[in-house]
């Protein structure tokens, strides 16, 4: 846990609202995120989560309300922070190399430029590939390496500046029922581990369903902060949704049958299991 003069929480938000023009993303949100815990962030296209990022990183000024990070106000290059952006695809002609990559996490760290401030940054780099098991391919061009193994790297990038909190907009997308399941796992693992906090803004609950603490489900300006049993109900979402929703819980799976975005559970093929 974190000494005694921190703040105890890894994110607060009081009654925060963000409205662009006459549309309101979320109004009123009250979040205590704890060091340690795995918060995934679930909701149709344009319902605010990667504008709930933002405002986190400090790029998105709140309409109302407050923000803490670690007990600080959300300010620009947080250190104490890690991002995984919203996936883009990785030109096959790149040839920067994974540990370049992971390496830009560093940036803003000061680790001095001489050679033991460069020495610590190879260590450094070096731990955080082989924490994610990229080790064997950190130096092969970005451009010629799988789906997964791009994520791993991205994830390494994230975590390498040892976070408290850890920022991460739709890592799966892409990625094959089993990568999803080894990078949603991975992410959880290292957070765990340095008792990071994880915002993991995700469509499809499932991948991450083993690992999740808490849920917070947007839907156009409402919101439901909660465990997956309590958030992941029919009841709940049907209100959330204002129209009928069905929830089927199938072995280990949970079905979202319904509402304006029950196609997207079926947006991403990567996403369905046979
Ligand atoms: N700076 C801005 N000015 C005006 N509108 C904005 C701004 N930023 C975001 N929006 C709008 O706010 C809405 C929410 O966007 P956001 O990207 O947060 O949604 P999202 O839940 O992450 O969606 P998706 O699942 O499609 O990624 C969108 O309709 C977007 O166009």
């Amino acid at each position: 846990m974190t000494s005694g003069s921190e703040d105890p929480t890894a994110l607060r938000l009081r009654s925060a609202t963000l409205a662009f023009g006459e549309r309101t993303l979320w109004d009123r949100l009250d979040l205590e995120v704890a060091p340690g815990e795995f918060l995934a962030v679930l909701g149709p296209n344009g319902s605010g989560k990667t504008s709930l990022l933002r405002v986190l990183l400090g790029l998105q000024p709140l309409t109302s309300g407050s923000v803490r990070i670690g007990g600080l106000p959300a300010g620009k290059g947080n250190r104490r922070i890690g991002y995984i952006p919203q996936q883009r695809t990785i030109e096959p002609t790149l040839t920067v190399r994974g540990r370049d990559l992971v390496g830009l996490g560093l940036d803003g760290h000061r680790l001095g430029l001489g050679l033991r401030g460069r020495a610590e940054r190879r260590r450094r780099v070096d731990a955080a590939l082989r924490s994610v098991g990229a080790s064997a391919f950190g130096d092969r061009p970005l451009g010629l390496l799988s789906g997964g193994e791009q994520q791993r790297l991205r994830v390494a990038q994230a975590l390498v500046g040892d976070p408290a909190l850890l920022l991460c907009d739709e890592p799966l997308l892409s990625l094959d029922l089993a990568s999803q399941r080894m990078v949603s796992e991975l992410v959880a693992d290292s957070a765990r581990r340095k008792n990071a906090a994880v915002l993991f803004v995700t469509h499809e609950i499932n991948p991450v369903l083993p690992v999740v603490d808490r849920v917070l489900y947007l839907v156009d300006g409402r919101f439901r902060i909660g465990t997956p049993e309590e958030v992941m109900t029919s009841e709940t979402l049907s209100e959330l949704y204002r129209t009928p929703v069905q929830v089927i819980r199938l072995a280990d799976r949970i079905l979202v049958v319904g509402g304006e975005n029950g196609a997207a559970h079926h947006h991403h093929p990567a996403e369905e299991t046979p």
